[in-house]
């Protein structure tokens, strides 16, 4: 899911509205679309872009940049992409400076591994803010002891807390109006202004205070949003012990080691890097990557994961990734791609927050105009309520609130061991209806065994052997369940070369062997070579009934040979599929494997429904007739003979990331172990996001709303309607938070 391209190419419309009214707190381009345009591309870090206000104004001031292609955002992270065509960056340093934006040059190279200190707040800017709301405090005090609003005492002390706690907001406000660009601070700086000239001087010391107190309460709490993410890319060590040419130890960075070299790996130590278990033992705690602390046996040949925990044994092992490239940073990568493509419910909000200001501005200047000009009543009263409006013109809480909210989801995800590409599927999960399963291998370990050997003509032990030497050439679970048969029976004979060796989609496999053609698979497969009969049948139904799958061997005359093979069904599997039907979610098993062992496993785990003989074009019918009679349909398997399938389900998941790139790559959510409690958990992920993005539109409308209420018939203060406003902001944004809270406790009552 990549954001579409309005977001991202850049936009001239919309240069009155607030600011946080027609920006999201984070848009990206999809990877496909920056590498074609612009010559090249630098990355700014610009720590005073913490709001969603400030993306507009950059927009519109580098809009007049010529040779600047493209902007992206990242407002969570404080980080702008600029795709551009210039000589060099002068002029854009340039067009932030005159906007007064801090705009610090990102090395795109060593960004991951930076440590940056992201407060935006020193104890003097502290130190002064609490000055400033002192002083309003004393002048409102004042006001209210003495009952004069413009007494010199009063006046002083407004003018002293508006000047030391507004110098910012002011100077952010008249470049935003200079640019004809109605944001937070221009709407702050209008409202104090106004306050101040119909002689409500401690009221505009208030607002004044308050406001620079809440930004920064505001950007401190968006910090930890950001760490959040953080957080994980921590967990890998710094340092890593590698062995020299001459035997020794040493302690080196982990950026600086290369792949081949061997590390060594102390109990109690995280791994450093990616790589393969050489010498050595041990059980390591893979948290970090699958979300499941439960410590997992490491033996040579294993592969170990930067940031998992080695709980046991010391071990060596062989470096196989760099540092940027590990399983760990390329999950950080997907997490922070799925944080800029934006979730219908936040397109949905920037769509309304980019109505709601003018339409707010605009009913204050009616409200100011109307009740003194037609009704003859008092203009100092309506001007004050028209400023209470402006000061709730800007729903910068309502923007903040989902993309906080999505980012906690995708984080407490993360740490649970799924990966979730976009914010759409963490939104989207809730309403799946239908949960679709491959078998082998999702169901069942993937790792059969032979269990009944049935000879129907010649020698068996012949016959088993070519069976064994076809299959030693495919990698399907069923042929190397022969193979490994073989391999413990008759460990000495070796096998027969074969020739002209051809997969046979959803069949088996066929090869030739001394000028003769054998063929070993399945059911369909005899039927096609026409040499099936009913005796056959009768034995495939009774091993079929018994949840086991049978291939045969023949040639081209006859069936020579069938071999029955079990899977396991994974442990989690049953509990899994409670836990869905639990949550109302109907469960049916596609699988090419035929209908009667599919039934037979489907009841032994649960499901509802399910359906065998399917080639992967009829596994992608039966997705679309799951989703023409239920709705959403999510699926999982394999990826291997699935992939259209997964294609089409509304979310694709994909079990067993860890180690494996194309799943990681391809799948709308990829469960990093085999656990399938992963889904119902990942689900139960998804209504809670609803949940609170629910509390926290409806918070930050509803604070709006009633304000908008009080402003006009009541009684409402500007202090009231800034303090609510920060209130809300505040609000949302630690409601977001507690996601990732709710996650980790939640974890520990499933497994
Ligand atoms: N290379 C092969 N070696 C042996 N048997 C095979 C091979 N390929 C396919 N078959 C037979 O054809 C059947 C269908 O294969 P397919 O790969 O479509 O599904 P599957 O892997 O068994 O199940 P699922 O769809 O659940 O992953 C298998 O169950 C097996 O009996
Ligand atoms: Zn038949």
């Amino acid at each position: 899911m990549s954001s579409t391209t309005e977001q991202t190419s850049i936009c001239t419309s919309n240069q009155h509205d607030c600011a946080c009214g027609d920006t999201p707190l984070i848009t990206a381009t999809s990877p496909e679309s920056t590498a074609a345009v612009g010559a090249s591309s630098v990355v700014y870090r610009i720590e005073n872009m913490d709001c969603p206000t400030e993306e507009t104004l950059i927009r519109q001031k580098l809009t007049s940049v010529e040779g600047i292609t493209q902007l992206k955002f990242n407002l969570l992270e404080r980080k702008l992409t600029i795709e551009h065509r210039l000589a060099d960056e002068k002029p854009i340093q340039r067009a932030l400076q005159e906007i007064g934006m801090q705009a610090e040059l990102v090395d795109t190279a060593t960004q991951a591994q930076q440590h940056r200190s992201t407060s935006p707040t020193s104890s003097k800017s502290w130190w002064l803010i609490g000055l400033g709301v002192a002083s309003a405090i004393a002048a409102e005090v004042i006001a209210w002891v003495s009952g004069n609003e413009s007494s010199w005492a009063v006046i002083a002390l407004s003018l002293f807390a508006i000047l030391i706690s507004g110098v910012g907001t002011y100077k952010k406000g008249w470049i935003a109006l200079a640019n004809l660009n109605l944001n937070i601070n221009a709407l702050m700086a209008i409202a104090v202004t106004g306050a101040v000239i119909i002689g409500q001087w401690p009221e505009a010391a208030m607002v004044m205070a308050l406001f620079s107190l809440s930004e920064m309460i505001e950007a401190l709490s968006l910090d930890r949003a950001r760490n959040a993410i953080r957080g994980l890319m921590a967990m890998a060590p710094e340092q890593a012990t590698v062995k020299q040419a001459d035997g020794t130890w040493l302690t080196v960075g982990t950026d600086q080691v290369q792949i081949g070299e061997i590390l060594r790996v102390a109990p109690g130590e995280r791994v450093p890097l990616d790589g393969v278990l050489t010498e050595g033992a041990s059980a390591i705690d893979q948290a970090p990557i699958t979300g499941e602390s439960i410590p997992v046996a490491k033996n040579i040949g294993d592969q170990v994961f930067a940031g998992t925990i080695n709980q046991s044994g010391s071990f060596l092992y062989r470096v196989s990734s760099l540092k940027s490239d590990s399983m760990l940073a390329r999950i950080i990568v997907r997490i922070e791609e799925a944080q800029a493509s934006r979730a219908p419910t936040q397109r949905f909000v920037d769509q309304f927050a980019k109505i709601y200001t003018p339409v707010v501005f605009l009913l204050a200047l009616a409200v100011m105009i109307v009740p003194p000009v037609f009704f003859g009543l008092l203009w100092s009263v309506w001007v004050y309520k028209a400023l209470v409006l402006l000061v709730i013109a800007c729903p910068c809480a309502l923007v903040v609130s989902t993309p906080v909210t999505v980012v906690s989801g995708l984080a407490a995800a993360a740490k649970a061991g799924i990966l979730i590409k976009g914010g759409v599927y963490l939104e989207d999960g809730r309403n799946l209806k239908v949960l679709a399963l491959d078998k082998t291998g999702t169901i069942t370990l993937g790792k059969p065994s032979v269990t009944d050997i049935t000879p129907l003509q010649g020698d068996t032990n012949t016959h088993l052997g070519l069976a064994a030497s076809l299959a030693n050439r495919s990698d399907h679970p069923v042929s190397g369940a022969i193979c490994r048969y073989w391999k413990t029976q008759f460990p000495t004979v070796s096998l027969t070369e074969v020739s002209q060796f051809e997969a046979l989609m959803g069949r088996g496999v066929k090869a030739r062997v001394d000028d003769q053609w054998f063929y070993l698979g399945n059911h369909r497969l005899v039927e096609e070579l026409g040499i099936c009969n009913t005796s056959l049948e009768a034995t495939l139904r009774t091993f079929e009934g018994d949840g086991k799958t049978v291939v045969i061997l023949c040639n081209e005359t006859a069936p020579l040979l069938m071999v029955a093979v079990a899977d396991t069904v994974r442990e989690t599997s049953r509990q899994a599929i409670a836990e869905l039907h639990a949550m109302g979610v109907r469960t049916v098993m596609l699988t090419g494997d035929n209908t009667l062992t599919a039934k037979a496993i489907a009841k032994l785990v649960g499901i509802d429904d399910a359906r065998g003989d399917l080639l992967p074009e009829d596994k992608l019918a039966a997705i679309q007739q799951e989703i023409t009679q239920y709705g959403h349909v999510g699926m999982v398997g394999d990826g291997i003979n699935d992939a259209p399938a997964l294609a089409k389900a509304h979310i694709g998941f994909a079990m067993g990331a860890a180690g494996t790139d194309t799943a990681l790559e391809t799948a709308d959510v990829a469960l990093m172990d085999d656990d399938l409690r992963k889904i119902p958990q990942f689900i139960q992920l998804s209504q809670r996001t609803s949940r609170i993005l629910k509390q926290n539109i409806s918070l930050a409308l509803g604070i709006k709303v009633i304000f908008l209420i009080l402003a006009v018939f009541g009684s409402a203060s500007l202090w009231m309607a800034v303090f609510a406003d920060m209130g809300a902001s505040l609000l949302v944004i630690f409601n977001g938070l507690r996601l990732v809270k709710l996650t980790t406790t939640s974890k520990t009552t499933l497994v």
